[in-house]
């Protein structure tokens, strides 16, 4: 049975029909890759995978139950990444990872998210309010939760390379291919080639008009 399955999902905008008839199948180890040009349709698709809006038509199933009727259970087994970091400017690193960690019943130590901050590149910020990181930093720091909610096994990410650097790419990408060798998968959309030396699944959106 798949982790992650979609059933004729299909969503308009603004009268504008954005994909119809989208079937989707993601199972442990599987990394889908949901590409098309800006405006296809693809943070549409990813926000529906979440459950956080609904389809126009369809549906989408964790292990087999519509992810309506196991909300609980899929939010907690689920790690979105949209393009809203959902960090506070005001807090530092560390206040804001032990907050996002209590929101999302993660147990976590402040030494634990001390390594991770270091693993991350952030050794000597953790203390600085997060306006005052860079736009990668920032990145950086949001990213900390691939490496904190390590029970979640559906990752759907959307964009999550972007403004990181050549190092924090690899980094992220070496994650992903843990993660998806531990048996979990991952959704995701990328403007840019994917680094990574593992099979692919694709879904190709188009712009329609
Ligand atoms: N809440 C909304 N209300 C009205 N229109 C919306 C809404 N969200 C998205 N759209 C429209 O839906 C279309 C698809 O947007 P979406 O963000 O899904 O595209 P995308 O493929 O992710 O684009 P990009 O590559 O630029 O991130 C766009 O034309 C956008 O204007």
């Amino acid at each position: 049975m798949p982790l992650l399955s979609a059933h004729q999902l299909s969503v308009s905008k603004r009268d504008r029909l954005l994909f119809d008839e989208i079937n989707i199948s993601v199972s442990a180890g599987d990394l889908m890759y949901i590409k098309g040009p800006n405006g296809a349709g693809k943070t549409s698709l990813l926000r529906v995978l979440t459950g956080l809006v609904n389809a126009d038509s369809g549906s989408v199933a964790y292990r087999g139950q519509n992810i309506m009727q196991n909300r609980e259970t899929y939010q907690s087994d689920l790690l979105y990444f949209g393009h809203a970091l959902g960090i506070n400017r005001s807090l530092n690193p560390l206040e804001n990872l032990m907050y996002w960690c209590c929101q999302h019943n993660v147990m976590t130590t402040k030494n634990a998210i001390y390594d991770i901050l270091s693993v991350l590149g952030l050794v000597g910020l953790e203390d600085v309010p997060v306006s005052n990181l860079s736009a990668g930093q920032q990145r950086r720091v949001a990213l900390a939760r691939f490496w904190l909610k390590t029970a979640a096994t559906v990752w759907i990410l959307d964009e999550p390379f972007t403004a990181l650097d050549v190092q924090g790419i690899a980094l992220l990408n070496t994650r992903i291919i843990e993660h998806l060798q531990q048996g979990g998968c991952v959704v995701m959309t990328s403007h840019q080639a994917l680094d990574v030396d593992y099979p692919t699944k694709e879904l190709q959106l188009e712009y329609r008009i």
